[in-house]
């Protein structure tokens, strides 16, 4: 059986327990773990703030999101870096299936996905990315703050992220131009190394970005909670846009006053949640074979 209908079907089949210990999934081979995404938030929303960056292909999600890491102390999560890196580690049971999603620019069952996202905001959480300085105060006693860029790309991870792991707060929607896309992708391919940066690959991660993910952005749209951003403009102008956005949603900003910056900060309309919701229990802090750190 293909792996990825074994995933599916350990995972719609079987309903794990909760436990002191780690719960596991049968799986038929010895040694190969199968995702296993719990149905409550593993992590605490009124602690951890979870902000989405979507974007078709080459918009300029990562560029912006490494901006933002130095000036508010967000761990930055790419969903595409993390399947890149579990694609490559030796003995991974789902390498082969990633390559083949990746060069085809559709999207890898989400089981895999966001059991990777879950996998490192723990890691993140447990060895915070700041521990110095102001922004260290956003990784104390439980709490942190992260950027997850290139995900949710499909309803379904939406859904499943924000049922098992944590309820997110926005979405920052980096947006521009097929044109432009393309450009900068090709471009990129030029030295990126990877396997999808080219013509044909960029072609169809278009069309899964219009089809399947566009959707996901609409969703969250028609509920108040996307923030838009024309990043067709230089880098720095993007991201003065971006800056403001988010100084306008976290509920502590700004969180670098003290820093030269010329930009107003308003606090209104944080929407940000801040009902508690369940910590994670001791049982849930499962690990599979997925992205060990
Ligand atoms: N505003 C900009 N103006 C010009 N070039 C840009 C801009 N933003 C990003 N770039 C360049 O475009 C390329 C794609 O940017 P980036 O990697 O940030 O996109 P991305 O949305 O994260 O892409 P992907 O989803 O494919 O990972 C990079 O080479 C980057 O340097
Ligand atoms: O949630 C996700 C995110 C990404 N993918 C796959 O990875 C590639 C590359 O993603 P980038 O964000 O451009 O690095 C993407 O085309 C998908 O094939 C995914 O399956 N699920």
């Amino acid at each position: 059986m293909p792996v990825i209908d074994k995933i599916k079907e350990v995972f719609h089949s079987k309903k794990p327990h909760r436990s002191d210990t780690a719960p596991t999934i049968p799986a038929e081979n010895e040694g190969e773990a199968t995702p296993y995404l719990p149905t409550e938030p593993v992590f605490d929303d009124s602690k951890v703030i979870v902000i989405f960056v979507l974007g078709g292909p080459g918009a300029g999600k990562g560029t912006q999101c490494e901006r933002l890491v130095k000036d508010y102390g967000f761990a930055h999560l790419s969903a595409g870096d993390l399947l890149r890196a579990e694609q490559d580690r030796p003995g991974s049971t789902y390498g082969d299936l990633i390559k083949d999603y990746i060069r085809e620019g559709k999207i890898v069952p989400m089981e895999v996905t966001v059991k990777l996202l879950e996998n490192a905001m723990r890691v993140s959480l447990s060895n915070p990315p700041v521990t110095s300085g102001p922004l260290a105060e956003h990784w104390k006693n439980g709490k942190g703050r992260f950027l997850i860029d290139g995900f949710p790309r499909k309803m379904d991870q939406a859904l499943k992220f924000d049922e098992a792991v944590c309820k997110s707060s926005f979405v920052l929607f980096i947006n521009t131009t097929e044109e432009v896309m393309l450009v900068r992708l090709l471009e990129r391919g030029k030295t990126s190394g990877r396997a999808d940066d080219n013509k044909e690959s960029i072609v169809k991660r278009f069309r899964t970005f219009v089809e399947t993910s566009m959707p996901v952005v609409d969703y969250y749209r028609a509920r108040e909670k996307v923030v838009e951003i024309d990043s067709s403009p230089p880098a720095d102008v993007v991201y003065d846009n971006v800056r403001v956005a988010i100084d306008e949603r976290l509920p502590d900003s700004p969180t670098y006053l003290g820093q030269s910056s010329s930009t107003t900060f308003t606090t209104s309309t944080p929407i940000v949640a801040t009902t508690p919701s369940q910590s994670a229990p001791a049982g849930l802090t499962h690990q599979v074979e997925l992205g060990q750190a």
